[in-house]
């Protein structure tokens, strides 16, 4: 986010200027952006639902894209049960923030988003995600597979894409649910 970038004092080092990191850092880095990506755009759901009829939570709309994660972790050769779950995880983080945000602006009016955003075409950036976040998945796969070195690349990824993006405490908590399957591919069923 350019805001975010510009009021991060840049540090000269032997006389260059060096610009702050564009990705999260390590193995989980990019897996990690679009786990925050997928949370800012959250944000955009909350403000094309907010005072109007629209429920934050859908099932009929969580059940397809849980179809979709399935079909295409299958393509994929991902777990899908594993997938599933990560994606249930997605969910749940993406209520958080809307609830939060909803709270924040029935206490201060001031503060809500004075346009709607249309949500069928914020849908459509969700299901782009969806298959951007399966490749990454796959290509996670092996390092999420090893207990502490996956929980050492996501707390090193996490806390650099939260600072990077200036992320509030809401925000911050919805990124833990978002992330806490990563490194259990294998979680038992019945957490959710
Ligand atoms: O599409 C919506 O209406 C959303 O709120 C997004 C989302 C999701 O994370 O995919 C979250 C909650 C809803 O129950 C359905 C889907």
């Amino acid at each position: 986010l350019p805001e975010a970038m510009a009021s991060a004092a840049p540090a000269a080092v032997g006389g260059v200027v060096a610009a702050p990191p564009s990705s999260s850092l390590g193995k989980l880095g990019p897996l990690t952006d679009l786990v925050i990506e997928r949370l800012l755009v959250s944000d955009d759901v909350a403000a094309s639902k907010f005072g109007t009829d629209s429920p934050i939570e859908d099932p009929a709309r969580e059940q397809q894209v849980l179809d979709q994660v399935r079909r295409q972790a299958e393509d994929l050769g991902v777990d899908g049960d594993a997938a599933v779950a990560f994606f249930r995880d997605q969910i749940t983080a993406s209520k958080v923030v809307q609830k939060g945000l909803f709270a924040r602006w029935t206490a201060h009016p001031e503060e809500a988003p004075t346009t709607r955003p249309d949500l069928a075409e914020i849908r459509r950036r969700l299901d782009r995600l969806t298959t951007e976040l399966l490749d990454s998945l796959k290509s996670t796969e092996h390092i999420r597979k090893k207990a502490v070195a996956c929980a050492t690349q996501l707390t090193l990824a996490t806390a650099s894409g939260a600072k990077r993006e200036r992320l509030d405490a809401l925000h911050r908590q919805a990124l833990e649910t978002a992330t806490d399957s990563v490194c259990n591919p294998a979680k038992p069923a019945g957490h959710n």
